[in-house]
């Protein structure tokens, strides 16, 4: 997908395309997270990398709306985060899987998670259950409908969440750690999923692989966007700066650094 090719109903119109952070200063508790970050972001695949505590969740939360920016501006696809109005469209224009399933997951079974998605974007109450069976029905997951989530293993939960996104089809979707409570068969089918939507996916991990065909991959550290820029490069350079880190460490020695798909990485940086 690119922006030209874009055809979902009420997708925003190609000149207010993209999300937008101008000169944004964020704080969470006492402590600076971002300081005049400035942003568009309109390629259709993003990978967010970095090491824990660089910021890649709390970008998401400025995005979607749930932070506000101290100074500065964020706009999704033309809708200001900060006006109350243009809140009430952001449900079609971008939706968050949160990396902890229990910070997204509100009600008690599965399929009344799935039609609030529809209701909260406007859907009428019993159209979004009837939808919400037959999104399930569609995807092999009918018996899901009825079970409670509480009896949910966490990647099952992660995957409710991922559908709880889908059904509406936002015009973004942000997807913080998708794959690490995931199965293998439900990691593959995401890959697939993402690979065939024309949905923008911005994708946080700190799995390389799965970013690193990407259109454009940002590495931020310590709130500071330190590499930005094709998948393939920006990878390499993370994982030669986290290689640098671990021998200094002596965390690796310098000809150890062989194993698994991660340490491979860094050491073929
Ligand atoms: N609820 C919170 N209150 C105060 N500070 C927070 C809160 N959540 C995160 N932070 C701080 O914000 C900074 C960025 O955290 P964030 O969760 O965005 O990082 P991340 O890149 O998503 O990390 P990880 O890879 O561990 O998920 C960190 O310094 C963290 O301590």
């Amino acid at each position: 997908m690119n922006q030209n090719t874009m055809t979902q109903p009420g997708a925003p119109s190609h000149s207010t395309y993209g999300i937008r952070l101008e000169s944004v200063t964020l704080k969470r508790g006492d402590r600076v997270v971002f300081e005049q970050l400035t942003l568009h972001l309109t390629q259709s695949r993003i990978g967010l990398i970095g090491d824990n505590g660089a910021g890649k969740s709390s970008l998401f939360r400025l995005i979607c709306g749930l932070d506000q920016p101290q100074t500065g501006r964020v706009t999704v696809h033309g809708s200001d985060t900060a006006h109350a109005a243009d809140r009430r469209t952001l449900p079609r224009k971008v939706g968050l899987m949160f990396q902890n399933p229990d910070d997204q997951i509100i009600f008690p079974t599965v399929a009344e998670e799935l039609a609030f998605s529809l209701t909260a974007a406007g859907t009428e109450k019993k159209q979004a259950r009837e939808q919400a069976l037959a999104f399930l029905a569609e995807r092999h997951r009918a018996n899901w409908a009825p079970r409670a989530i509480g009896e949910l293993s966490q990647g099952q939960r992660q995957q409710v969440c991922l559908m709880a996104l889908q059904i509406t089809h936002p015009t973004t979707l942000l997807l913080d750690e998708p794959y690490s409570s995931l199965d293998i068969p439900s990691q593959l089918r995401l890959s697939a999923q993402i690979r065939a939507t024309d949905q923008q996916i911005i994708l946080s991990t700190h799995l390389l692989e799965h970013v690193q065909d990407f259109e454009r991959v940002l590495w931020l550290d310590n709130g500071v966007l330190r590499g930005d820029g094709p998948g393939r490069e920006v990878c390499a350079a993370y994982a030669a700066d986290v290689r640098e880190r671990c021998v200094a460490d002596m965390i690796v020695q310098d000809t150890a650094v062989t194993d698994g798909a991660l340490l491979k990485q860094v050491a073929d940086a």
